[in-house]
């Protein structure tokens, strides 16, 4: 059983609903009069009318004024109204947390900033594990006491052996968001598609530009003015997954490649942990190569 977190022990359940369809008329209707019926009210509602895709998105919370909503009759519902329109839905309890697998290589910023998010109640999720293929020692700088790590070294030659682990990992561990966070090894097609949709990569850069693993020397090289990193879906091909977050700032000739560097951690730091914080409040919708995000 999932834990549930304490602030929720004491206050209204609230549950996080999401759904994708193709548009038409009574989509909206048709699902407020469901919640409506089951005594359910609703806390907060976003959607989005992709007239490109033909594509309908919303996210809606609710509650019950009493917290005496019969879940299963208003799934039932809900799940009827899915199948007359042919929808993509998630319901989930909000103060269920989320279990994540944070993954790691060398670079321990964006590791140490979500550690630390988590455990101040910025970031409401259980980690499942924290996986590197580098050893516990390299982490110096990080309190690991309370979480599980697991050290899986990787070479060429190791790759899909290692990787058999990480997916024996992630199921036994019963995890449902992956965080590549400065992960620096390249996920074969079939582990990708096996994490299709629930793995979160921090790219060190502003995506498109300058893909691969050393995007700071490449943009010194460039000259250009202005850095960025960039949160995105982890797909098969290397840095072009659907993109949830991205910030910049700018720098200057003066800058060197440590500069950078430097510079670039505190742009991934808060570019991941807030596509972290949304995913783990059904903020964030795949929309084709694209995302819909109902930021917070
Ligand atoms: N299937 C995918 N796997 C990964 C992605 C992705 O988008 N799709 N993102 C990377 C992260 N990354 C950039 O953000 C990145 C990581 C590593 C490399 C790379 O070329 N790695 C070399 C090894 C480098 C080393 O050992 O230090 C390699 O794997 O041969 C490029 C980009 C995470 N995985």
């Amino acid at each position: 059983m999932r834990r549930i977190s304490d602030g929720a022990r004491r206050s209204v359940i609230q549950y996080i609903y999401t759904l994708t369809c193709e548009n038409r008329p009574g989509i909206v209707a048709a699902v407020s009069t469901c919640i409506f019926e089951h005594g359910g009210n609703v806390r907060e509602s976003q959607q989005f009318d992709d007239t490109e895709s033909g594509r309908f998105f919303a996210r809606i919370v609710l509650d019950h004024p009493k917290n005496r909503l019969d879940l299963p009759k208003l799934h039932a519902g809900l799940a009827a109204i899915a199948g007359r329109f042919g929808m993509t839905w998630t319901l989930r309890d909000r103060a269920q947390l989320l279990r994540v697998m944070l993954m790691v290589s060398k670079f321990d910023h964006c590791l140490a900033d979500i550690l630390y998010r988590w455990r101040i109640g910025e970031l409401p999720m259980e980690i499942a594990a924290v996986v590197s293929n580098h050893p516990r020692e390299t982490y110096q700088h990080i309190d690991l006491r309370d979480v599980p790590f697991h050290y899986l070294p990787v070479t060429k030659e190791t790759k899909a052996e290692q990787e058999a682990a990480v997916w024996a990992l992630v199921q036994q561990t019963n995890t449902d968001v992956v965080v590549l966070a400065r992960y620096m090894q390249v996920l074969s097609d079939d582990l990708a598609a096996k994490l299709d949709g629930r793995c979160i990569n921090i790219h060190h850069s502003f995506l498109p530009g300058f893909k691969g693993a050393k995007p700071y020397h490449q943009a010194h090289r460039r000259g250009v003015k202005i850095i960025g990193a960039t949160a995105h879906y982890v797909t098969a091909a290397l840095d072009e997954g659907p993109i949830i977050e991205q910030d910049v700032e700018r720098i200057s000739h003066v800058s060197s490649p440590d500069d950078l560097i430097r510079q670039g951690r505190d742009i991934e730091r808060r570019v991941l942990s807030r596509a972290l914080r949304w995913q783990l409040d059904g903020r964030v919708l795949i929309n084709g190569t694209r995302t819909v995000v109902f930021r917070d």
